[in-house]
């Protein structure tokens, strides 16, 4: 064993939370050490969830030329010639880019990057079990271990055919027919990709109505087009029953519903939620309890019992968004080192699903608004009523804002179609700077564009507020 090295921070995970938080530290002029498990830098951000699915996503919508049937009635579907390595191959090319900038980032901060996986010895020290075991003393240790699929106990787990948003991108062929297990938005996001490749999807959700936390109009219209694309919902349903069917009419997995009846398909993906990466962390040595699925209890600091350990990212659970992991990271490293570069988490972060069509949402619905009692008066504005809407072929998008009808200040901002989770910000902005119709109403934007789509659904919203 080599002697023990002395650190100002131990990140333990190179996911978004390690590697910002890291980069947060080091800015501040703090020796650094970074432990890394895996194989590969950036978590899952960069190599099973956001990046991996999102380019999946275009791919899949890039193979089955589903814009340009949309826009000019044109067959220019690729699918039925496109390998799985066709579909696979842009998604390895983006992940190892982004792993590269991840190394890059860690040696020009001059962070020293450790690989091997970590446990806490007591609530200063850390060993690395890697090729050579080595100890580390850090005054401040930020867990950043993120987190991984949770599979219901009723999946033959390991049996072929059966995966999870890791093993699906190790998938051997394009499937058939696909059964989805949890409408969250992984098995939105997945049943759509493959839907738009022609694969029978089925997905099954034990609540009744899909992505409850999305505005109401939102997550009925997402619903509508996901049937529109072929995909088929049992909600609210659960699986009570796996087992293969190669006998029948259709071969493959045979799943029996707990409210009657069973459906197979060649292929299953299990999108049932995830657990926090705490089981070999040895947290107890630390003085330190886990919570329900693995989970890590901090404060609004990011700061758990043991003041001188942070959580940060996946494995401190809700959001469990990349965008909201690097954030607290930094915030937790500011706090930990008494900077006052950011002292606070946004209060209103945003969504952004990339279902097809992709939806955004930042702040209230029109549904929590009223359950706190709030006044408000709703606007909205379609995207086919709108210049760049008919150019682009958008015919169902839509931008609702939420405000408040006495003074019109915006508080809530939900969009679906084209680039909604980049038109999103233009809202999001406006609520973090407390404005309101005034400024969409004042604001000349480019024409033709959606995002002048805000200042008619602000000229709806004031036309109602007045009736
Ligand atoms: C399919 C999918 C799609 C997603 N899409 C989006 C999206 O579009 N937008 C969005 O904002 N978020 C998305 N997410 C969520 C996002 O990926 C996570 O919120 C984010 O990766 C969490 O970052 P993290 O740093 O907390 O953990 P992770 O990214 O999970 O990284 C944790 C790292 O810690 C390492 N580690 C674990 N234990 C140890 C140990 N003992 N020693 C050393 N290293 C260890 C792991 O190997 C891993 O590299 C998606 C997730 C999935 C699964
Ligand atoms: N675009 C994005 O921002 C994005 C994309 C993907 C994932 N993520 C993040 O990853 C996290 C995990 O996503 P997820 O979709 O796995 O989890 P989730 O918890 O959001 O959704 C899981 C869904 O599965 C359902 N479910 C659970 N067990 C079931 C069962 N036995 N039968 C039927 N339905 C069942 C639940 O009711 C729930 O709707 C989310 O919290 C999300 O923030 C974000």
């Amino acid at each position: 064993m080599e002697e023990t090295t002395r650190y100002d921070l131990i990140v333990i995970g190179s996911g978004p939370a390690g590697e910002k938080g890291a980069a947060q530290a080091a800015l501040l002029g703090k020796r650094v050490a970074l432990i890394e498990k895996g194989q590969h830098l950036g978590g899952a951000a960069a190599n099973t969830g956001t990046l991996p699915s999102k380019t999946l996503r275009e791919t899949a919508l890039f193979l089955s030329g589903f814009q340009q049937r949309e826009l000019y009635g044109m067959d220019a579907c690729l699918r039925d010639k496109a390998t799985v390595q066709d579909f696979l191959r842009r998604e390895r090319r983006v992940a190892e880019t982004e792993r590269q900038r991840i190394a890059g980032s860690i040696g020009s901060h001059g962070i020293e990057l450790i690989r091997g996986a970590a446990s806490f010895v007591d609530a200063h020290t850390v060993k690395v079990a890697g090729e050579s075991e080595r100890v580390l003393r850090g005054d401040i240790v930020l867990v950043a271990t993120g987190s991984r699929p949770w599979h219901p106990p009723v999946f033959p787990w390991g049996q072929p055919d059966i995966y999870d948003s890791d093993t699906i991108l190790n998938l051997e062929r394009i499937p058939q027919s696909l059964i989805v297990t949890g409408g969250g938005v992984i098995g939105c996001e997945y049943a759509c990709l493959f839907a738009t490749l022609g694969v029978k999807v089925t997905v099954i959700e034990a609540r009744d109505e899909l992505l409850a936390f999305l505005d109401r109009d939102l997550s009925r219209a997402l619903k509508e087009r996901m049937v529109a694309l072929g995909i088929v919902f049992r909600m609210p349903d659960e699986i009570e029953n796996v087992a293969r069917d190669d006998e029948g009419e259709e071969v493959g997995w045979r799943c029996a519903l707990r409210y009657g009846g069973s459906i197979v398909a060649d292929t299953i993906l299990i999108a049932a939620g995830r657990s926090g990466n705490t089981e070999s962390l040895n947290l107890a040595a630390a003085g330190l309890e886990v919570g329900k699925r693995g989970l890590l209890t901090v404060n609004e600091s990011f700061q758990t019992a043991v003041p001188s350990i942070y959580g940060a990212g996946d494995v401190v659970g809700f959001p469990s968004l990349a965008s909201a992991s690097m954030e607290q990271a930094r915030l937790a490293m500011c706090h930990a080192f008494e900077s006052n570069f950011t002292g606070h988490l946004a209060p209103i972060l945003p969504y952004g699903i990339y279902t097809i069509p992709e939806a955004s949402s930042a702040g209230e619905t029109e549904q929590s608004a009223k359950e706190k009692g709030l006044d408000i008066v709703c606007g909205r504005a379609s995207f086919a009523a709108n210049a760049r809407g008919q150019i682009i072929g958008e015919q169902f998008g839509f931008i609702k804002l939420v405000f408040r009808r006495d003074d019109m200040r915006l508080i809530g901002v939900h969009i679906i179609g084209e680039s909604a989770s980049e038109l999103v910000h233009i809202g999001l902005t406006a609520m973090l700077a407390e404005q309101g119709a005034e400024l969409f109403v004042r604001t000349c934007y480019n024409y033709p564009t959606l995002s002048e789509a805000y200042k008619y659904a602000t000229y709806d919203a004031l036309k109602r507020r007045s009736c």
